[in-house]
């Protein structure tokens, strides 16, 4: 047990039983596994017990077998925390069965680019309005102002109900949720159980792993119990909104295909989905553009040309702006917010390039580590421009067969691939122009010295999931013009808004 087969990727110097598992760090194995990469190849592996991880820090083989094999590498590893955190009724953590094809193909059909493009784009558009005119009011605010649109957003397609303050259920509902599935599910948190199935049996009163994660899980249900039935609570009022839930249950209402639990978690999934990973992003991009005045200075030169000040950017805008898109896209690869994906696992053995993939191996995307390898250059510094020839959307480099060409790896890859991603695509370009237009973004300064205080670009939050701890940030409307103009379009933010309002009980 924990010795390598000769056959399969070089990795670390294994010791018996516990093979590679004494290596990982409790933190940060993430940037281990770039070291990882230059000292044992791009493909290599670790053994933890009886068990195989493969990693794969190569385009070409990511391509090769995550893409190409989507039939094997697909399946997702078993994994006692995420039971236990679940009881087995999450679509992330899913096996690629019929179960899961038909939750997939929930989300994939709400979330398509024509519904996106047709339909849920009004609801974007108003809620940014919203935002803009929450920093107007209150910039101290920004964080939560952000993590308030992207939760709201997602909980008016979803619910049907707005959170318009961050202090609503339908804002705050996600994060009370993700803060603490993310620090439970770290990969390096908890001991190897699924390696060493014997560490189940540890007594709950001697395994804080395990409270944990059934805390974590209580929390999970909890919100996204109190959200359905919210929803449930209306309809019985007559009361029947746009939304996606309110759609399944009218699908459904003769005998629902999934339990009452796996319902819950699947419409919650999908505003977790959402909400955490999105204002991850775009809080990055925020401290970003406060570090890199350049940016910004570049960015509203292009803005500035084709807006002036009597109009926000639209998304219809997207050709004629693409310094946006490639700051959306430096931001996915200098700090995404899934640092090391989300782990596939193969169904059969297979081989690339000579070396054996053994069956049920756990497949990682090293997307942190993909993400400052040596082929860019000063991969710490925020640098848009190195995206300047990449004009399209994530999904379009992720479907196209020229992996050398692949813009980033922050949506995953493969049949598993993020289905959210085109309506993140969405929110994050909306946003970024926006804000752009609008305002400037500064280090806050010393109130005694006056001296400007230099933001940490590393102060993340630990987990799967890393967002940047709370910061300050100056935040100035660009002129009086830009703050008329948003006060002109808040009043029919506001009206297109009315219904998804917050139901008072
Ligand atoms: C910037 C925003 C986002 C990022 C960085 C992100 C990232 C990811 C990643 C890395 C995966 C795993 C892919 C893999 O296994 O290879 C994933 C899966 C998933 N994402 Fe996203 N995501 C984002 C937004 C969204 C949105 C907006 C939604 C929902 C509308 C969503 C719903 C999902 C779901 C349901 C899965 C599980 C898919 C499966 O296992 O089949 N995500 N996402």
């Amino acid at each position: 047990i924990g010795k390598r087969d000769p056959r399969m990727p070089k990795g670390p110097p294994t010791i018996p039983i516990l093979g590679n598992a004494h290596l990982v760090p409790p933190e940060g194995l993430f940037k281990q596994f770039r070291s990882w990469a230059k000292e044992y190849g791009p493909v290599f592996s670790l053994k933890f017990g009886p068990s195989n991880m493969i990693v794969l820090c190569d385009r070409k083989a990511i391509h090769a077998l995550l893409d190409k094999k989507s039939n094997i590498y697909s399946d997702r590893p078993h994994t006692y925390v995420g039971q236990l955190l679940t009881k087995g009724d999450m679509i992330a953590l899913e096996q690629m069965d019929d179960h899961w094809r038909l939750k997939r193909k929930v989300v994939a059909h709400n979330f398509s680019p024509k519904q996106l493009d047709e339909k849920h784009f009004k609801v974007q558009e108003a809620e940014a309005t919203m935002l803009m005119a929450d920093l107007l009011n209150d910039p101290k605010g920004f964080y939560n102002h952000i993590r308030r649109y992207t939760a709201s957003v997602a909980s008016v397609l979803i619910f049907g109900s707005r959170g318009a303050t961050f202090d609503s259920f339908w804002a705050h509902g996600v994060y009370d949720v993700m803060s603490k599935w993310t620090e439970a599910m770290e990969p390096g948190a908890n001991p190897p159980v699924d390696e060493y199935p014997l560490l189940q049996w540890v007594p709950l009163w001697l395994a804080p792993w395990k409270r944990r994660a059934i805390l974590a899980g209580q929390t999970m249900d909890k919100v996204w119990g109190e959200a359905v039935n919210r929803v449930q609570k209306r309809r019985a009022h007559g009361l029947r909104r746009d939304c996606i839930t309110d759609t399944l249950l009218d699908e459904w209402k003769d005998g629902m295909p999934i339990s009452q639990h796996s319902f819950n978690n699947l419409v919650g999934e999908l505003v977790e989905g959402a909400a955490d990973t999105t204002a991850a992003q775009l809080l990055t991009l925020v401290m970003a553009f406060a570090k890199n005045p350049r940016v910004q200075k570049r960015a509203q030169e292009e803005i500035d040309k084709v807006c002036g000040t009597e109009r926000f950017p639209l998304w219809s805008d997207f050709k004629d702006i693409p310094y946006i898109n490639a700051i959306v896209k430096e931001g996915m690869r200098w700090r995404p917010v899934a640092v090391t994906g989300s782990p596939h696992r193969v169904r059969e053995d297979d081989y690339y390039q000579g070396m054996l993939i053994p069956k049920d191996s756990t497949i990682i995307v090293p997307v942190w580590a993909l993400h400052h390898g040596d082929e860019f250059d000063d991969e710490n510094e925020f640098r848009p421009e190195r995206y300047m020839g990449h004009s399209k959307l994530a999904n379009d480099y992720a479907g196209s067969p020229d992996w050398a060409n692949r813009d980033h790896y922050g949506y995953g890859a493969g049949r598993r691939i993020c289905p959210g991603m085109h309506f993140a695509e969405r929110n994050m370009w909306r946003v970024t122009a926006k804000l752009l237009w609008a305002f400037e973004f500064a280090e806050p300064l010393d109130p005694k010295t006056g001296k400007v205080i230099s933001l940490d670009p590393d102060a993340y939050n630990r987990g799967i999931l890393q967002a940047p701890l709370p910061y300050n940030v100056q935040v100035t409307p660009r002129s009086p013009q830009h703050v008329q103009t948003i006060k002109r379009e808040i009043a029919a933010a506001k009206e297109f808004l009315k219904p998804w309002e917050e139901l008072k009980d």
